[in-house]
């Protein structure tokens, strides 16, 4: 069940520091980054001092990034060591002050909160429309805890519901080759495969190819048909050689949190 926002202490009492208007009797109709920023703000609740941190990417994510920065400048934070999930995070991060380090120094890392493109109703996900799915698989698949972040738009009935992309990190040789095996894989699904360029983020083609952080490329799939056996699916496209990682997060998540109109959920993984 959703915690409405009135009795939800964070918008009621710290509206200041969230930037959000403060309650009024009225209904307020709330933005998506007011929603992400909320459910974020809740996930940095899970922090305490003395962690080490998996720091996410992507918009959602880059409202716990700084509040996680604003709680260690107040002094309510302390001794927090974060691990980003990619060089824009890492950005950002050192411009707040976030002490950072990596996987090899710090291979288990206690919580990690990140948003998602898509979340099914077993807590499944897409990830990586913005491109950093293979440090962000790596980091929240060494963590105890991982906490997703989503605005209720990212809720879906069965993965590649949304009809938005699902991408797959890929090496840049011969792409068009493996572009084409991915496709054929998913015939069964209606998949059409295309390859991201730049400032497209998967929806237009054309122009430069999108580069990843690892300097490999991105194919993004698109499913017209629930695809199936997600274990499956994972496995034959893990197979395709030219493949470096794909964006489903399978029973990955162990709590997502989801902010919408009504108020927030939290959803906790039956373990
Ligand atoms: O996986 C990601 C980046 O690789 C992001 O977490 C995902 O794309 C969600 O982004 P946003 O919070 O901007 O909607």
């Amino acid at each position: 069940m959703a915690i409405p926002y009135p009795h939800f202490n964070f918008r009621a009492s710290e509206s200041v520091e969230t930037g959000l208007s403060p309650l009024s009797p009225s209904p307020v109709i709330l933005t998506q980054d007011e929603l992400k920023k909320i459910a974020a703000y809740k996930a940095v609740e899970y922090v305490e001092s003395g962690m080490v941190i998996g720091l996410g990417t992507g918009s959602t994510a880059k409202h716990a990034v700084d509040r996680i920065g604003e709680l260690l400048r107040q002094g309510k934070l302390k001794n927090i060591i974060g691990i980003p999930t990619s060089k824009k995070t890492h950005e950002q991060a050192l411009s707040l002050g976030i002490p950072l380090s990596d996987l090899d120094s710090y291979p288990n890392i206690d919580l990690a909160i990140d948003g998602a493109d898509e979340v099914d109703p077993h807590l499944n996900l897409v990830k990586g429309r913005g491109g950093s799915l293979l440090r962000e698989k790596m980091i929240e698949g060494a963590c105890k805890k991982f906490v997703v972040i989503v605005d209720e738009t990212k809720m879906v009935k069965y993965i590649g519901g949304s009809g938005l992309a699902m991408p797959v990190e890929i090496v840049p040789f011969c792409w068009k080759f493996t572009a084409k095996r991915l496709q054929e894989l998913f015939g069964y699904a209606g998949c059409v495969a295309k390859l991201r360029t730049k400032g497209s983020n998967g929806k237009e083609s054309g122009g430069e190819p999108f580069v990843t952080d690892n300097g490999n490329y991105i194919v993004d799939l698109y499913f017209k048909r629930d695809m199936g056996d997600l274990k499956a699916a994972s496995d034959a496209i893990l197979r395709l050689a030219g493949v470096v990682e794909h964006g489903m997060f399978l029973d990955m998540a162990t709590t997502v949190i989801v902010a919408g109109e009504l108020g927030v959920t939290i959803k906790n993984k039956h373990t």
